[in-house]
C-alpha cells in the first residue's frame, strides 16, 4: 500500500478544474477520458463507468490491440464517445478525469514494435499529462508489475525498486512504464497534477484476445483445441493473477480515493505455472497433456516465439467452455 517515501508531496496546488465543476446550481456530469478504452481491461472499465448516469465517457484507442467490438453496446449512447486516436499525438478534449491505459500489454504485442511501445509510454503519457495540466484533470496511469523487472523478492511490495534491465527485449515496456511513472510524479511535484498510479498484475477474463500470448489465454486456448498445455520451464515460476472485474474495482477505487499510489493491484496468492496448467486441465479438458517447453534464452522471463505479424483471430468470452472455466471461481482464483 505504501508509496515510495514522503517525497511525493506536490510543490504546487493542483491546476484549476473547469468552472463547471464549481457551478452552484448546475451539476454537470463527470467527463472521463479512457485511453485504451477499446482494449481488454479498458472496455470493462468503460462498462463500469457507463453504469453511473453521472458519467460521460470518452474513449480514445488506435485499435492496435483493442477492438471496437468490445464497446459496441455503447455505440450511439448519448453519454458515450469513441475516437480513433493514437496517444503519441496530442489530444484536445475537456475532461475531469483521465484513465490512461493505452499501451499493448502482452509481451508478444509490445515486442512487435518496441520503438512504438516506448513512444506510447513516454510520449503518450507526456501528452496525457499535458492534457491533465491544461484542464485540471486527475490522471490515473496503469503501470505494471513489470516495473519490478525480474524481482529478487516475492511478493513485491510497492517500496521495492525492482531488479531491472534497460536493454532487454522487454525493456521497451518495463522501462517505458518506469519512465511513465517518473513523468507522473514529476508533473505532480512540479505542476501539482493530481495523479494515481496502479501497478497491474497478470489480468485475465472475458474479451481477452485468445491469441494474446499470455499464459491464461494460452492454456485455455490449448485446452479447447486439444493441444498440450505448454508450461515454460522451470514451471515453478509464479504469477499473481487477477480477474478483470476485480481489476476494474481496484482502478476506480484508486481514482476516487486519496492515495496517489503506486499501488499494486493483483492477488496476494501466487500460482506456479504448473499448478495453473493442472487447474485448466481439470476444468476444461481432463484428457489434455501438459508439457514443459524451453524459455527463449535472451530473456529468462520470456515465453513465446515472436508472432509473425499476427492478427487477432478469436475473442474469448463467447465460448461456453471458457465461461465454464471462468465461473467456478466466481471470477477469482481461490
Ligand atoms: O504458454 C505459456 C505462456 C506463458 N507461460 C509462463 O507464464 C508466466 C506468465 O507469463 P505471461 O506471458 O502471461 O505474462 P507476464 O506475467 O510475464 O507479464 C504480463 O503480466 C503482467 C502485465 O502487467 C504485463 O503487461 C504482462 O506482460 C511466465 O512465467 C511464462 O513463462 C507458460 O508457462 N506458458
Amino acid at each position: 500500500m505504501a508509496s515510495n517515501g514522503d517525497n511525493n508531496a506536490s510543490a504546487k496546488p493542483p491546476p484549476e478544474p473547469s468552472p463547471l465543476r464549481k457551478a452552484k446550481f448546475f451539476q454537470a456530469n463527470m467527463r472521463i477520458l479512457v485511453t485504451g478504452g477499446a482494449g481488454f481491461i479498458g472496455s470493462h472499465l468503460v462498462d463500469r463507468l457507463m453504469q453511473n448516469e453521472k458519467n460521460e465517457v470518452i474513449v480514445v484507442d488506435n485499435y492496435f490491440t483493442g477492438s471496437k467490438d468490445n464497446l459496441k453496446q455503447w455505440f450511439g449512447h448519448p453519454r458515450f464517445e469513441l475516437i480513433r486516436h493514437d496517444v503519441t499525438e496530442p489530444l484536445l478534449v475537456e475532461v475531469d478525469q483521465i484513465y490512461h491505459l493505452a499501451c499493448p500489454a502482452s509481451p508478444i504485442f509490445y515486442k512487435y514494435n518496441p520503438v512504438k511501445t516506448i513512444k506510447t509510454n513516454v510520449i503518450g503519457t507526456l501528452n496525457m499529462l499535458g492534457l491533465a495540466k491544461r484542464v485540471g484533470a486527475r490522471i490515473l496511469l496503469t503501470s505494471t508489475s513489470e516495473v519490478y523487472g525480474d524481482p529478487l523478492i516475492h511478493p513485491q511490495d510497492e517500496s521495492y525498486w525492482g531488479n531491472v534491465n534497460p536493454i532487454g527485449v522487454r525493456s521497451c515496456y518495463d522501462e517505458g512504464k518506469r519512465v511513465a511513472e517518473t513523468l507522473m510524479f514529476d508533473y505532480h511535484r512540479q505542476h501539482g497534477i493530481e495523479i494515481r498510479i496502479a501497478r497491474i498484475f497478470n489480468t485475465y477474463g472475458p474479451r481477452m484476445n485468445i491469441d494474446d500470448g499470455r499464459v491464461v489465454s494460452n492454456f485455455i486456448a490449448q485446452a479447447i483445441r486439444d493441444e498440450p498445455l505448454t508450461v515454460q520451464l522451470p514451471g515453478t515460476q509464479t504469477r499473481s493473477f487477477c480477474y478483470v472485474s476485480d481489476m476494474v474495482d481496484g482502478l476506480i477505487r484508486l481514482m476516487e480515493g486519496d492515495n496517489t499510489g503506486p499501488i499494486n493491484i493483483g492477488n496476494p496468492g501466487e500460482f506456479t505455472m504448473l499448478e495453473l496448467a493442472e487447474n485448466v486441465k481439470e476444468l476444461i479438458n481432463p484428457d489434455v497433456q501438459i508439457i514443459t517447453v524451453e524459455n527463449t534464452p535472451d530473456d529468462p522471463r520470456q515465453r513465446k516465439p515472436d508472432i509473425t505479424k499476427g492478427k487477432i483471430t478469436t475473442r474469448m468470452g463467447t465460448n461456453d467452455q471458457i465461461e465454464r472455466w471462468y465461473s467456478p471461481y466466481g471470477g477469482r482464483f481461490p
